[in-house]
């Protein structure tokens, strides 16, 4: 009893690393990552938000209350709204029309990762399922985070990624990173032992899928 955020981190200390500080990143921070490998990420990263909108829906579903449906509702709408149209154009400005997301095949790293954060989120409630959503929104957090305390980054025009970090260390992103903690805070505060094991499991699991994920990109893989 008596869980943080910071004790499922811990849990899985190693994997949280390595998708942390993972090459892709390191690349993206120094400026150094090849552009095909960007542009395979940025179009995956289409087919990834659209079925993360739709876990945002699952969760809605499970929602028990008002706030709890707002909360899922709030989640799904910036990411249609928001997210989506910033990325379609985001993925103009690197050469990749709308047309090509249409006809985008999905990488078998995208669809283990959305797939699973589903499944989460069917067989479990709406605990399971924001632990299973947690790696994504505190993850970039923590990326921009850590890219900036890093002698390797180089930031401003030299640096063509320059905008992806711009985004994710923004106060509006970082604000929706605190309050994504905080309200895990509250509900692992009361989870037994047994509970807190299953937790960390879906915390490990979504995690390894975010490292596929970036590997997925500087592979090209399909
Ligand atoms: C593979 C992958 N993982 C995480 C994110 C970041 N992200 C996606 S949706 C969302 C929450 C928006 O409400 C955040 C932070 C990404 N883009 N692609």
């Amino acid at each position: 009893m008596g869980y943080s955020f910071d004790d499922l981190k811990a849990a899985g200390k190693k994997d949280w690393q390595n998708y942390i500080q993972h090459d892709f990143v390191k690349q993206l921070g120094a400026g150094t990552l090849p552009p095909a490998a960007f542009r395979h990420y940025l179009q995956q990263d289409y087919l990834f938000l659209i079925h993360f909108a739709r876990a945002y829906a699952l969760a809605a579903y499970k929602s028990r209350n008002m706030a709890e449906l707002r909360h899922s509702f709030d989640g799904m709408k910036v990411i249609v709204d928001l997210e989506l149209t910033l990325h379609v154009d985001y993925c103009t400005q690197w050469g990749v029309s709308e047309e090509d997301l249409a006809r985008l095949p999905e990488a078998r790293a995208t669809m283990a990762y959305t797939r699973y954060v589903l499944d989460t989120g069917n067989r479990g409630d709406l605990l399971d399922m924001h632990v299973a959503l947690a790696p994504c929104l505190v993850g970039y957090g923590e990326i921009a985070n850590w890219l900036n305390s890093e002698a390797n980054t180089l930031r401003g025009a030299d640096n063509p990624y320059d905008s992806w970090i711009a985004m994710y260390e923004s106060e509006g992103f970082q604000a929706a990173m605190r309050d994504e903690i905080n309200w895990l805070n509250t509900r692992l505060a009361t989870v037994t032992d047994e509970r807190f094991e299953e937790l960390t499991t879906i915390f490990r699991d979504a995690t390894r899928l975010e490292i596929d994920f970036w590997q997925m990109g500087l592979d090209l893989s399909f």
